[in-house]
Order: C-alpha cells, then structure tokens, then sequence
C-alpha cells in the first residue's frame, strides 16, 4: 500500500490574512500530531507486538513484521513517541493554540483514538500544562484584567450533561445566531485562581461516566469538554477599554472500540454504538472538511458532538489534536483508522480570528452605572421583582390591546373584502347570464317580462321601465342575481301570484265557454262533457298549487324549502300547459262543431239566436271580468273590447225594434229564456214584421254567428297567450332554481371562478388565498396530514397548480359539505372506503399521527430530534416526546409558518421528496379513485399507504 503522502510543514505552518475593516482572520490548518503509548501490561502480557516505526518527529511507518505488504507511511505535524512526556506533548503539539485564548482567539485540542490509546492520560497533561500557562501568562500581564470562567460537559448516549451540576439532567442545545450551538443552562464557574481550576476539573473528572471494559479499567464512556472562557481587558491611556474573549475547549472523547474486542454488551455496548456513531460523524465532518470547504454539506448536526464543537471544525478557533495509538500489532487496524482519520484532520482550515470589543469610556460609565443599578435591585429583591413583574404585565397589556387592535381591523377588511366579494359576484352573475348565449340567456332575457307590473304589490316597478339593455341588465342583476334571500322569495311569490292568476283567468274563459255550450247546446255533448271535465280540473290544479300565504321570508332554509317546493311544482305548470291544450283542442272542435251546425241554427227559433251573444249580453259579467283581469293581455282585451262594441245591436241600422225588450240584454240584464220567448212572438205575429223578421232573422243569423265565432276565436286566441305566457312562467321559475342554487353553491364554495373576469386576481395572490382555504378545510375535514404535506410541497404556486389546487378545493369543499350534511361522515376515509363516522376519522388521523411517531428516531438524527423538540416545545424528559411532537404538527391552520414547518418535518418522516417517484402532481388530479399503483399513491386514505412505504 501505498503510503499517505507527507504534508509538507510549509503548508502546515499558520498564515495570517487580514479582512479589511474587520478584525484580523487567521486561516490555518488543524495541528494534528500523533501520540504513541508504551505497550500496556496487558498488550505484554499477550506478548504483542509494536507495529509501527516513528523514523522521525513527523513519520510515522507500519512495519508490516509478516511484510505482507508495502509499509504504510504517514505524516503528521509531530509524532511523538514512547517515552515522550506529557510536557512535550503539551508544548509542541498544544501549547501554541491553547495559549491563543488569551489573546481573544478561540481555541479546541482534543484527543482522537482506539479505546485504551491514551486519551485521558494525554489529555490532562494538556490540561495541566495549559492551566500552568496561562495563570502563568496572567501573572506576567497585570496590566489586563482577566476573568476566567469554567464550564464543563459529557455527552454520554448521545445526552448532554452538566458536570459541574448533574442534577440538571439532559440538557438542550440551542442555535444562537451570533454564538452558534450554545448549551442551555450549562453552570459557568468563575475561576478563582489555578487550585480551583484544578479543582473544578478533578470534580469534572470524578463526575464523569467510566466503566471498565476488556481494554481498559476506567475507559471513558462520554465525551467530556471542558471549556475554560477567559476575557480579558486593557485599560488604554485612550480612555478606551479593548476587551479579548475566546474559550479554551480541552475534549476528551471517548475511544472508538470494537465490541469484540471490549467484550461488550449491556450498558457497554449501547454506550460503545453511541460513541461510534457519533465518532463516525466526527470523521464523516472532518473528511468533508478536508476535501475543502465548500465541497457540499458538512453534517454538524447529526451529533450532539460535532454541533458543538462546530466551530473548532472549520469555523472561528485555531484546534490542535492529538491523536493517540497503541503501538500493538494487535490494534493495528483501529490505529490505522486513527492515522487515517488524522491525515484527513491536517486538511482542515479554520478562520480563527480575534474576538475583540472596544468600547469607549463614556459608554463604559454607561455600563458601569447600569451594573451598578442592577446590583442595587438584586440586593433588594422584592422591589426589584416586583417591577419586574409590573413591566410584563404591563407589556402584556400593550400586546393583547395591539392584538385587539390588529383583530379589529383583520375585521373590518375581512367584512370589507366579503362585501366587495359580494358585489363582484352579483354584477358578474349578472354579466355571465346576459353575455352566455344559450337556454341560460333565453331564460334572462325572459325575466324581462318581470319588469310589468307587480302582481305581488299590484304596483308598477320602477326598474320596469326602461326598454334598454343597460335597464334590463339592471333589473335583472338586481331582481335575479341578488343574493337576498327575501329578494329571492319575492320572486318567487310574484311568479306563484301570476300561476295563480293565470289559473283564475283560464277558469273564468272556460266557465263562460262552459255556459254557452250548457245554456245553447252548441257543440257535442262530447265536447261540453270535455270542457267541464277540464273546468273542475283546473280547479283542483288551481287548489293543489295554492301557495300558503304566510312564510318567513330572509332565511336560507326557507330559501330551499321554496326552491324544492318550486321544483315540485314543476308538473303542476306542465299540466296546466296541458290543460291549456287541451282546452284549444276543445275550443276548435267547438267551432267546428258550430260551423257545421250554423245551418241547422239558422231555422231555429228566433228566441234562440238572440242567445248567441254570449259576451254581448248574458255573459258581459264575465267579459268584464276577463277585460279587468291584471295579467289579461292588452291584445286579447282589446279584441274583446272590439267583439263586444261589435255585437252591439244599434250597429244593426235597418233593424228599429219596438219598445226595448230585444235591447234588454245590450244593458246587461239578464233575460231568461223563457222571458224572451215570450217576447219575440208578440212581434212575428204580425205580416209586417214577418216579412221584416225574415229579413232581419237572416241578418241575426249571420251577425249571431260571427259574434260566435268571433267569441270563440278570442277564447282560443286567449288560451294561446295564456300558453304563452305559462311558459314564460316555466322559464322562470325554472331560471330562479338554477340562479339560486347556483348561488348557494358559490357561497359554499367561495368559488373563485366568480370573480371579476374584467379585473383577475394575480395567480399568486389566488393562490395564496386558496391554499389558505384548503388548509382551513385539510384541518376541518380531519385529511391526513400526510397527504396535506405531498399536496402543500408539490403544489407552490406555479400556474400549471390551477386546476389541482382547484379539485382540491372542491373536493374539501364538497367533503366539508357533506360532513356538515351527514354529521358523521369521516372524510379522512373518503377514498376508496365508505364513509365513516366523526370519530372514525379523528381515529384514523391519530393512528396515523402514532405511526409517524415511531419514525421519528429513525427517520430524524438525535440532534435534529432535539432541536425540533426545543421548537416545538416539547419539554425535556416528558413522555412520548415525539408523539408529543407529532400531535402538534398541522393543528393551526391559520398559521402559514406552522404549516410550513409541518409539512417540512412529516415529509422528513415519510420520506417524501418532491422529485422523488412518490411525488407525483398526477396522484392529485380530478378523481378520488386510488391509482392502480398504490405505492404512489399518498391520498386520503393513509395508513394502508404508509404500511406500503
Ligand atoms: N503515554 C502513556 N504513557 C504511559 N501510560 C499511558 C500512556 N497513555 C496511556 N497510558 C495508560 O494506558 C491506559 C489507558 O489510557 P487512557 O485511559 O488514557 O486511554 P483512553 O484512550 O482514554 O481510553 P478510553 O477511550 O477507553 O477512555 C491508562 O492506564 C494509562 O495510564
């Protein structure tokens, strides 16, 4: 094998570069050096062998003592040997760096190696030799002032704890923007002089977790840092104060082993896993690190150890480490995996720089007199809490009334934007029925039939009068489309008068035709049986659809009961069309029937055919009636009008009766038959008025019979626009039960189609909005917060998104609806299972939520675990932190950011990728069916998709 190429000490050696403007940045690879124990008395007893040649200070060489293969060289900063002392180690491979904390640059020398290599026995020979230094270095600078502080730690299984205070359990590691990872309610200690240094570091040691294993009586099973923070500052003859801080960091980790050579298992071999994964994650750092910094992400975060020693790793501290091997060719291969690691270690480049504060003197007084003030309140703690308390308190206040403040106006632009909302949907309502062509626009353009008067009050509308299309859009907009729903329900009242009117006057006309063809036998009796037949049936339709008078007219229920009761009335109006028909029918064979019987009428008696004027005389109550009628058309009216001024007999010139009895009836008097019959005779009798009566009987024939016919043309001309005039009402009930449920669907929906065409919204405004409104309805409707997380990733507002977030949005909206309808419909079970029940779908969510609970610790690092834990408040040591976790992911729809973070994290736990082949827009597309692959599919209906995970 060939040997790892030598770092030439050219390159190892530090340089200075400056940033400009900024305070001075040292940018030097880590001092790595290698240490070489003597063989223990276990490796002699075993007869072992050294393995390894140290030819000079900086190579080390496998000896290969089988020479099985090439020798392996390796160098490194300094290699030290068997019988070197800790005082050298410390002066040359440690003592520049840790002595560089003094002057504000920090500083990290931690020992790397195999279990049992010497770490420990290293390390407090640095410990020692620095903590010599620098009281050393403190006493030779009086004129800086020097506090030094010290904190110390172990993580042990991946747990964080306080050495100088056990009791305090595992402790949280926090992000600081400015300090990085610090460690939340870690103890500093101010250092009185170097015996209690090295008192507090003895109370380290004898805190710190050691077991014996195979390799080692008192093998550390943590890593321990202990980070010694010196500040120091000089008074200049300025009057400015620069002030120096930086901390010493002296690490001691734990050894990497193999659990067949510790004999471990138990405790032993859980802490050895813990420690190599995190020892692994150390050198997955470093080797990122040494192949440049920039070469991709560095994974601090997967251990609790690299995330806080992140900054000696690459960042603002100048490191020195030691690795440590045993020279026995029984840990050959371990040791190797040391060397290899330190190759790597001599790669890294830190930024070290000095971390300096100058503050002036008047800022200074500043600060001294606020310490001051803050001494004299702690020494009178009452007062000092208590005003404490008063300013929260009072801050609180300020921040609820600003809350209030801010909800007021959210109000008042939330009323603002419904109104506006309101209004845009109506005019484009009204726009879209007027601009459609189609049965729609038939149907509006009907609706101006509304514009005559108001049968309801019996008052002309004033939106009835203009004949333009700019007032019929106007009437319309405002009579159909309007959202009121007592608008609505008068509408509907206004079109139940006109069926009801329509009834009456298809009554009236067939009991007048009904009479004339009892009273005068004109017609079959087929024909007289029909019209009587239809008479009583109109009656009964006239009774059916009777519209009851009194009903609460503003709410939406009633809106519906009137709308369905509408529906259903659909047939009543079809079968009064039909009767309508049918009454035609009757009315032409009726005159037909006439037609053919005239002959036979015309040598009738006399008293007979007077009775042909049936709306010139008998029935003129009748006429009178139907002229009156408000719904009677003018048309029609004014034929009558003109068949009555016709069927006037003064019109008849050559015809002079005698006395008045032939005129009777024109009055409007009533004349029985057998009154009549009476009368003429006394004329016939005599020749005179024989030859005149066959003259004029003639005349009265034929005017008889055109006023007949002329009678009968009206009823059916009346009966044609009666028709006419049903339909329109057909067409407008029918339009008002498509405008109103149309309508309420809108409201459901919020739909945005409706909106303004002339002005649209901004695709990213729409979006926002209606991502809003689905996540709203993802939490209402209880959906899988696996599937809300696919959808909220995939879908981020490109304009192709329209159409999904679009089914999505009706989808909810329908489910939502559906829920509502059926109380206990359970949405989150909408897919390819029937419908459950309320609490079947919440069941179904918690399950889901406890299955993605189990993924937490597989799925996240522990670091990342705790993290999230600090975020999300999860406190330390609680039960079933992560279903506590889980169960507090996707809870507020309101909150974008929540979502946000939700999301991020279950996508995290399912693995779910957006580029990935289970992120497919495509499983988001316009039906509920499951795709035929399930695996892909992550829809509603969750757990039977993550079980095929
Ligand atoms: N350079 C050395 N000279 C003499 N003895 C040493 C040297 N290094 C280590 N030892 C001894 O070897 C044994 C193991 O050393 P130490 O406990 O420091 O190893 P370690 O690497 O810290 O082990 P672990 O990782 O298991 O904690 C100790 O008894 C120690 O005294």
């Amino acid at each position: 094998m060939v040997g790892t190429p030598a770092t030439p000490l050219s390159k190892i050696r530090r340089t200075l570069s400056y940033t400009p403007g900024g305070p001075k940045v040292r940018e030097e690879k880590i001092l790595v050096t290698v240490r070489i124990r003597p063989l223990s008395r276990r490796e002699q007893a075993m007869y072992d062998l050294i393995a390894w040649d140290w030819m000079d200070d900086h190579t080390i060489i496998y000896k290969n003592p089988n020479h099985e293969r090439a020798a392996t060289t390796f160098t490194f900063d300094k290699v030290f040997g068997l019988s070197c002392s800790s005082q050298k180690v410390y002066e040359e491979g440690a003592k520049d760096v840790a002595l560089s904390a003094l002057t504000g640059i920090n500083a990290t020398i931690f020992a790397y190696g195999q279990t049992s290599s010497g770490k420990t026995y290293t390390m407090k020979g640095i410990t020692e030799n620095a903590v010599k230094d620098i009281f050393e270095h403190i006493r030779n600078r009086p004129e800086r002032d020097f506090v030094l502080s010290l904190s110390a730690l172990e993580i042990y299984n991946e747990t964080v704890v306080d050495l100088l205070n056990r009791e305090s359990g595992s402790l949280r590691l926090l992000d600081d923007p400015e300090k990085g990872t610090i460690v939340e309610k870690l103890v500093e200690e101010v250092v009185k002089d170097g015996r209690h240094l090295l008192h507090l570091i003895d109370i380290c040691e004898a805190q710190r977790q050691v077991g014996e294993t195979a390799l080692n009586d008192k093998s550390s099973r943590s890593h321990q840092i202990i980070r010694l923070t010196i500040k120091s500052s000089l008074r200049e003859s300025s009057g400015r104060v620069k002030s120096f801080i930086a901390s010493l960091n002296l690490v001691d980790l734990a050894g990497s082993e193999r659990a067949s050579q510790t004999n471990a298992d138990g405790v032993r071999l859980k802490e050895g896993s813990h420690i190599n994964r995190s020892l692994l994650t150390l050198t997955t750092v470093i080797r990122k690190l040494s192949g440049g910094k920039r070469s991709g992400h560095i994974p601090y975060r997967d251990s609790k150890l690299t995330r806080i020693l992140q900054s000696s790793l690459g960042g603002n501290a100048r490191t020195a480490i030691i690795c440590t091997m045993s020279p026995a060719l029984s840990h050959v291969e371990q040791t190797r995996n040391t060397l290899l690691f330190a190759t790597s270690a001599k790669e890294v480049t830190n930024n070290a720089q000095v971390n300096m504060v100058v503050a002036d003197k008047t800022l200074v007084k500043h600060l001294q007199k606020e310490v001051a003030r803050l001494e004299a309140e702690l020494r009178s703690p009452e007062p000092f809490l208590s005003s404490c308390l008063r300013s929260l308190i009072e801050e609180k206040d300020l921040k609820i009334e600003q809350m209030e403040r801010e909800m007021e106006e959210l109000k008042r632009q939330r009323d603002l934007a419904q109104s506006q909302l309101d209004l845009e949907r109506k005019s484009h309502k009204a726009q879209k029925g007027l601009n459609q062509c189609g049965p729609s626009c038939q149907v509006v353009k009907c609706l101006s039939f509304l514009g005559e008067n108001d049968p309801v009050s019996g008052k002309s509308l004033p939106i009835t009068k203009p004949r333009n299309a700019f007032g019929r859009q106007a009437m319309v907009r405002q009579s159909v489309t309007s959202t009121d729903p007592s608008m609505l329900v008068h509408e509907i009242r206004k079109l139940e008068q006109r069926q009801r009117q329509l009834g009456d006057e298809a009554n009236r006309a067939l009991e007048v035709l009904h009479k004339e063809v009892a009273s005068h036998r004109i017609g079959s009796g087929e024909t007289t049986e029909t019209i009587a037949r239809l008479l009583s049936e109109i009656k009964d339709m006239q009774a059916v659809s009777s519209v009851p008078e009194e009903i609460v007219i503003g709410d939406k229920t009633n809106l519906m009961e009137e709308i369905n009761r509408l529906k259903c009335q659909g047939s009543t109006i079809e079968s009064l069309e039909k009767k309508l028909e049918n009454v035609q029918e009757s009315i032409d064979k009726l005159v037909s029937s006439f037609a053919s019987r005239n002959e036979t009428l015309e040598c009738k008696t006399q008293s007979k055919k007077k009775k042909f004027l049936p709306f010139a005389g008998s029935n003129n109550a009748n006429m009178q009636n139907i002229i009156r009628s408000p719904c009677s058309p003018l048309s029609s009216s004014r034929k009558i009008m003109e068949c009555e001024t016709e069927n006037k007999v003064p019109e008849n010139k050559g015809f002079v009766p005698s006395g008045d009895s032939f005129l009777m009836p024109c009055n409007g008097t009533p004349i029985k038959s057998d009154e009549h019959s009476n009368c003429v005779p006394s004329r016939e009798g005599t020749p005179a008025a024989q030859q005149s009566n066959s003259v004029n009987v003639k005349k009265m024939q034929r005017m008889f019979k055109n006023a007949a016919e002329e009678n009968i043309r009206s009823i059916r001309a009346y009966v044609t626009e009666l028709k006419e005039r049903v339909a329109k009402l057909q067409y407008q009930k029918q339009l008002l039960v498509c405008q109103v449920l149309e309508l309420e669907n809108a409201a459901e929906t919020d739909e945005p189609s409706i909106i303004d065409q002339t002005s649209p919204k901004p695709w990213h405004l729409k979006f926002e909005d209606e991502r809003k409104q689905i996540a709203m309805l993802w939490h209402l409707c209880h959906v899988s917060i696996v599937h809300r997380t696919q959808f909220y990733l995939l879908f981020r507002g490109d304009p192709a998104d329209e159409i999904y977030m679009e089914v999505e949005l009706r989808r909810l909206t329908w489910l939502e609806q559906h829920f509502a309808e059926l109380g206990n419909a359970s949405p989150a079970l909408l897919g390819d299972e029937p419908a459950g029940s309320v609490s079947a779908s919440i069941k179904a969510l918690k399950q889901e939520r406890e299955y993605l609970a189990k993924r937490v610790s597989s799925k996240l690092t522990a670091d990342e675990r705790e993290v999230l834990y600090t975020k999300w408040e999860i406190p330390p040591g609680g039960k079933q932190r992560r279903l506590q976790l889980v169960n507090k992911l996707w809870t507020d729809p309101h909150n974008m950011k929540h979502v946000h973070e939700s999301a991020e994290i279950v996508a995290k736990l399912v693995g779910f990728c957006e580029s990935g082949e289970h992120a497919s827009k495509e499983m988001f597309a316009l039906n509920f069916v499951c795709p035929s692959d399930k695996k892909t599919w992550m829809g509603w209906n969750l757990i039977s998709n993550l079980l095929n995970l």
